[in-house]
């Protein structure tokens, strides 16, 4: 199978690896020559994977147009903010027989539209073309080989079949699925519930609270997932709880680790410089709590981030702001 990966950050890079172990001729476009300079020559990708070997089946362009022609899987790993922005000058471009994909964890500004919406509306595809990656999937352990799934999920089988196809490494194994809605909200959700975790963590507390924050926050992702059609059962699964597990565990989670020295006292510009990266919940979690009161849907975690992230709050403030709340039945 031919594939193009748009974006060289660091799930873009590994992604065109895992579809180059996969079998796929992949050819990875990104907006820095330098970097695109040293994985064409040199098969590496220092800025954002250091000390990673590519397959030899990478290319790399800085040529839009000339990456996406012609493929029959058309993967997009960029920042969610940055999408429609970027895949503009590709509106009504592509063949008929490419799939697009989306490995992204964000839900846009604005729009409220999650990455699939936004794909299929900028490129003037049908919902039914796009397709959705999604899982524990922390992008430096699956570059060094460490066994790890995902889920491919796109309305129509036959095309989640394809996508899963066109990436099952003897490392990486990916499930279908046709529950899209799900798929991306658990992805977009559990950034904003690492950033919470990695705030209890940055203040100091330990594990019976990040159980709390963990399995609360899964339960308001599913309540904002029934709200907007998706299947219950996809949070329990590799894409809900599977990714929140990884993201809330892990040191390498952007999202967890900012989370951290804003809890930790450090204010946000400056714990956007020190992670570097993409923490899409940063942003996000404004359109997901603005998604959420469209909907009449309470999320008091999101709620508690934009306080403290977007209007002033200080962190010591959200114990309360979460523990002081009505008591409730858990099922509630
Ligand atoms: N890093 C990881 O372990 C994983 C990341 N993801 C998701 O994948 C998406 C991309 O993440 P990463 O690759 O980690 O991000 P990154 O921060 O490593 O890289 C982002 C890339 O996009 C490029 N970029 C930024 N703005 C751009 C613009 N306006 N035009 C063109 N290029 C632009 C940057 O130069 C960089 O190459 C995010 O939505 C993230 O949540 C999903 C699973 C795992
Ligand atoms: O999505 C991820 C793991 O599945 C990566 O998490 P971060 O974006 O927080 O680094």
């Amino acid at each position: 199978m031919r594939a193009a990966v748009l974006g060289t950050g660091a799930w873009g890079t590994t992604f065109a690896a895992v579809m180059a172990d996969a079998g796929c001729s992949v050819r990875l476009w990104g907006r820095s020559p330098e970097v695109v300079a040293e994985i064409s020559s040199g098969g590496r990708n220092s800025r954002n994977l250091p000390g990673v070997e590519l397959p030899a089946a990478v290319t790399a362009s800085t040529d839009l147009h000339a990456t996406a022609s012609d493929v029959d899987v058309l993967v997009v790993a960029l920042p969610s903010q940055s999408v429609r922005e970027v895949l503009a000058p590709l509106a009504g471009t592509l063949p008929d027989r490419t799939v697009v994909v989306s490995l992204m964890k964000g839900v846009e500004l604005g729009t409220h539209q999650r990455m699939s919406e936004v794909l299929a509306q900028v490129l003037r595809i049908g919902s039914d073309r796009v397709a959705v990656v999604s899982g524990p999937n922390l992008a430096k352990e699956i570059a060094a080989h460490q066994p790890a799934g995902a889920v491919v999920a796109a309305e129509r089988h036959e095309v989640a079949e394809l996508v899963a196809r066109s990436c099952a490494a003897p490392y990486f194994r990916p499930y279908t699925h046709t529950d899209v809605v799900g798929v991306e909200l658990g992805g977009a959700l559990k950034n904003v519930i690492a950033l919470v975790v990695g705030m209890a963590q940055g203040r100091g507390y330990g594990d019976n609270t990040k159980a709390l924050i963990i399995t609360r926050g899964l339960a308001e992702t599913a309540r904002l997932g029934a709200a907007l059609g998706a299947q219950p059962e996809t949070f329990a699964g590799l894409a809900g709880m599977g990714d929140l597990v990884a993201t809330c565990a892990s040191p390498l989670s952007r999202n967890h680790t900012l989370g951290a020295h804003v809890g930790a006292g450090m204010s946000l510009e400056d714990a956007l410089t020190a992670t570097g990266g993409t923490a899409e919940g940063v942003k996000s979690c404004r359109s997901v709590l603005e998604l959420a009161r469209a909907h009449g849907v309470d999320m008091p975690m999101t709620q508690a981030v934009v306080a403290v992230l977007h209007e002033g709050w200080p962190v010591a403030e959200m114990t309360a702001m979460l523990l002081a709340r009505p008591l409730k039945h858990e099922r509630g």
